[in-house]
């Protein structure tokens, strides 16, 4: 691993340390509180592609579960079972099954899966991106696969961009001065985070 990707981790593996640091019941009141940012922010009934949190991350479940009861659509991301790493978009409801990642410790929709584009075909949508950390610039830290740089690739690549919302989600202590992890060339900008304590719109 390079320099760069040296830096990531080492920041990767502060924010990881602090989360796991968290008792269930602040996790809790943290996602209580993620969710009345989000639900005044999101348009009632309006599509809205997000994540099944993992252990640690930032809970959007119970802004989900409000969305859904309000007429919003929920689409979720799979981790497709291509060659090349991609993810693919399965339509969500709180009921609907989900299972267990083979290797990663995700919980993932089942169910048919679509491509991105096919999911805009049905109009614009704001997308809910699980981050570990963002700089003011709007860049992201993610997990480290690079799965969200690749789709905001394709994305870009078709001229699509302007159909999705990127708006990263993160912990209290996680939108960071710019400098503080390093950025490389694909690494997507998103155009607001959201923290449990408020929406932060961000000059790109
Ligand atoms: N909730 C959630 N869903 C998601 C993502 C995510 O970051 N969060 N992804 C975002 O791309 C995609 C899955 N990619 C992932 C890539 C790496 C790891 C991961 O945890 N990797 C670590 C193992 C854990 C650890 O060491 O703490 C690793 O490989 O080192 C998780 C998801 C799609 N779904
Ligand atoms: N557009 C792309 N095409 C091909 N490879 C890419 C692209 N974007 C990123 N990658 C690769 O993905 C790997 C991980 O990138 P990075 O560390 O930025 O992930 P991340 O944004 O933190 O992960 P994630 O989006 O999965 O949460 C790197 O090796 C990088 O080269």
């Amino acid at each position: 691993m390079g320099e760069i990707g040296a830096a990531k981790r080492q920041v990767r593996g502060r924010v990881r340390d602090a989360r796991r640091a968290l008792g269930a019941e602040a996790r809790r009141r943290l996602g209580d509180a993620l969710a009345r940012v989000l639900e005044e922010h999101v348009p009632a009934g309006s599509r809205v592609a997000a994540y099944l949190p993992m252990p640690e991350e930032p809970d959007v479940r119970p802004f989900l579960a409000h969305h859904l009861a309000r007429g919003g659509e929920v689409a979720l991301p799979r981790v497709a079972e291509t060659a090349e790493p991609q993810l693919e978009w399965v339509d969500w409801t709180l009921e609907a099954p989900t299972r267990r990642h083979p290797v990663l410790p995700l919980d993932e929709p089942e169910g048919p899966g679509r491509e991105i584009e096919r999911l805009l075909d049905q109009g614009p949508l704001l997308m809910l991106l699980p981050a570990l950390a963002v700089d003011t610039r709007g860049h992201r830290l993610g997990q480290g696969g690079g799965y969200y740089d690749r789709l905001f690739a394709r994305l870009d690549a078709a001229g699509r961009l302007t159909d999705v919302a990127a708006w990263a989600v993160v912990g209290p202590g996680e939108v960071l001065p710019p400098g503080t992890f390093p950025v490389e060339a694909h690494d997507l900008q998103v155009e607001a985070v959201v923290t449990p304590e408020r929406l932060r719109r961000l000059v790109l």
